[in-house]
C-alpha cells in the first residue's frame, strides 16, 4: 500500500445532529487506530459540527459547485466547504453522475475548484452491470480517469481514486477479489503510465460497493486497494469501527 489504509465514509443524504455522537464515538476510537487513516464526508449541514468534534479523523465534503460565489441558489463551493473545515471533497461518485447528470467535463471543473480552495479530491469512478456484462468494464472506468487525471499536476498531494462498481453500491452484492485485483491493477498502471512511479505510488486507489465489516479484511487485502469508501456501513460508529479494525488487521497481514 501507498501510504497507511484509508477508510472513509461517505454518510450521503444521511445525518442530523443525532449523529454527532457516531462521528464522536468513530474519532475516539480512531486514536486506538493509528496505523489507519479514518475520515468521514457528512451531509453539508454537519461538516462544521463534526469538524469541531474530530481530533483524530478527516473531515470532507461529498460534492462542491465549481464556481466562485454568487447567485446559484441552494449550492455551495469549494472555498465554502473548505472554511466549514473540509479537507477533501469526494468527486464523481456515480450518484452525481446519474442524480445530476454530472459530466466528465463538469466534473473537471469541480476538481480544479476544489484544488483552488487547497482540498484534497477522491475522485470516483466506476461501470454500471450494462458496461460490466459487455466486457467493457475495463475501457469505461480508464476512460473515466483519463478525462479527470490531467487536472492533478501534484497528484501525491492531492488525489485518492475510488472504484466503485455501480451494481455493487447499495447492494449487498461486491466484486470478487479477482475483479477488484484487476480493475485496481489497472488503474494502477494507468496512474504510473501518466504520473510515473513515484508520483503514482502516492496515490491510494479505495474500493467502494457494500464494504462490511464482514468483508473489509478480505477486501483490504487484495492487491493495489489502499483503503474503502463506505456508505452504509459508515452510518452506525459500530460497524464503521468494525472495517477500520478490518484495514488494521489487513495492514498486518
Ligand atoms: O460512497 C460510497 C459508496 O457509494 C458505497 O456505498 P455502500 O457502501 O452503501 O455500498
Amino acid at each position: 500500500m501507498a501510504e497507511r489504509p484509508y477508510i472513509v465514509g461517505n454518510w450521503k443524504m444521511n445525518g442530523t445532529r443525532a449523529m454527532l455522537s457516531e462521528a464522536r464515538a468513530i474519532d475516539r476510537a480512531a486514536q486506538r487506530y493509528m496505523k489507519v487513516e479514518v475520515a468521514v464526508a457528512p451531509p453539508y449541514t454537519l461538516i462544521h459540527a463534526v469538524h469541531k468534534e474530530a481530533e483524530q479523523i478527516g473531515v470532507g465534503a461529498q460534492d462542491c459547485h465549481a464556481g466562485p460565489e454568487g447567485a446559484h441558489t441552494g449550492d455551495i463551493n469549494a472555498p465554502m466547504v473548505a472554511d466549514a473545515g473540509a479537507k477533501f471533497v469526494i468527486l464523481g461518485h456515480s450518484e452525481r453522475r446519474q442524480d445530476h447528470a454530472e459530466t466528465n467535463e463538469c466534473i473537471n471543473a469541480k476538481i480544479e475548484s476544489a484544488i483552488d480552495a487547497g482540498l484534497r479530491v477522491i475522485l470516483c469512478c466506476g461501470e454500471t452491470l450494462e458496461t460490466r456484462d459487455a466486457g467493457k468494464a475495463e475501457e469505461f472506468v480508464l476512460g473515466q480517469l483519463k478525462a479527470a487525471l490531467p487536472k492533478f499536476e501534484d497528484p501525491a498531494e492531492r488525489l485518492t481514486v475510488a472504484y466503485e462498481p455501480i451494481w455493487a453500491i447499495g447492494t449487498g452484492r461486491t466484486a470478487t477479489a479477482d475483479d477488484i485485483a484487476a480493475m485496481h491493477g489497472a488503474i494502477r498502471q494507468l496512474l504510473v503510465d501518466t504520473y510515473g512511479e513515484e508520483a503514482s505510488a502516492m496515490v491510494r486507489i479505495l474500493y467502494g460497493g457494500s464494504v462490511k465489516p464482514e468483508n473489509a479484511r478480505e477486501i483490504l487485502a487484495t492487491p493495489e486497494v489502499g483503503g474503502a469508501l463506505v456508505g452504509g456501513a459508515s452510518l452506525s460508529a459500530e460497524s464503521f469501527l468494525g472495517i477500520v479494525v478490518g484495514a488494521s488487521e489487513s495492514d498486518e497481514s
